[in-house]
């Protein structure tokens, strides 16, 4: 089927084809991820060792800018979500992000520095200032149209499709911890604090995909629903393909 504009179709009508079970919908789900930017020679560079630290520090800025746009997303889907129990769940999504610090009754304090400031230590720990970061100096137009199309389809679209593009984090947490388990090898000038990043992740992101699969399990309850659901994860596969072929091509790939 060709894929056209997804922001621009009507959800599309049951056409008396039999629905995938919940086991068979969920594993086609989990087929796309031979798509996932893991696979990216970009990526195989950085988690081979054979990324110079000019090229992990670029990375480290453009991939920023993803960063900061996942809370302004989430954000963007509560604004569209009616639904009082889903908004509970999805809201830690932005303190998973943010952070938080609240003064309790008794004057302690609840706080979590959150993953854009531990992203940020981990561009200081590769030799990025602070400040070149958060200016988005170094960061590349097509990984800030990439990024931008998330934003704006989770804006836009209806905010169960909106949760089913975030389900390329069923993916993330093996690149989590394909990093953590080659990094500090490859690259012991990076201290090991540095990757506290992706060590955070590799615990929330199983409990946001959780979350993201029975919304989308729910929701998606036809054929050419489902096949829509598979359409809009590509959507979402190719914005992360696309940050590493713009990223390949300006800071080259090793073979
Ligand atoms: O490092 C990665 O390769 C990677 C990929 C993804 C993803 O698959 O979208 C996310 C993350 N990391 C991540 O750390 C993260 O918090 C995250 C949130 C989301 C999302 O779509 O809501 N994706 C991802």
């Amino acid at each position: 089927m060709m894929r056209a504009d997804l922001l621009a179709e009507a959800p599309p009508a049951d056409d008396g084809r039999a629905p995938w079970s919940h086991a068979e919908f969920e594993a086609k789900l989990r087929e796309a991820g031979s798509a996932y930017h893991i696979h990216h020679p970009f990526n195989v560079m950085l988690n081979t060792g054979k990324a110079t630290p000019e090229q992990i520090r670029m990375w480290v800025a453009n991939r920023f800018y993803y960063q900061i746009a996942i809370p302004v997303k989430d954000a963007a889907i509560l604004s569209n979500c009616p639904d009082r129990e889903i908004r509970r769940g999805w809201i830690r999504r932005l303190l998973d992000h943010d952070g938080f610090d609240y003064e309790l009754p008794d004057g302690s304090r609840l706080r979590d520095e959150g993953g854009i400031e531990a992203w940020l230590r981990l561009g200081i720990a590769t030799g990025l200032a602070r400040e070149e970061m958060l200016d988005l100096r170094h960061l590349l137009p097509g990984v800030r149209f990439a990024v931008d199309a998330y934003v704006n389809f989770a804006r836009r679209a209806p905010w169960q499709e909106a949760v089913c593009s975030s389900l390329t984090e069923l993916f993330a947490p093996d690149i989590h911890r394909q990093r953590l388990a080659t990094w500090p090898g490859h690259y012991p000038w990076i201290e090991s604090e540095g990757l506290d990043y992706f060590r955070n992740r590799t615990s929330q992101a199983p409990r946001d995909v959780v979350h993201g699969l029975r919304i989308t399990l729910a929701h998606f309850a036809t054929r050419p629903m489902q096949e829509r659901a598979l359409q809009i994860l590509k959507f979402k596969l190719d914005i992360l393909w696309t940050m590493n072929d713009e990223m390949g091509r300006h800071y080259g790939v090793a073979a």
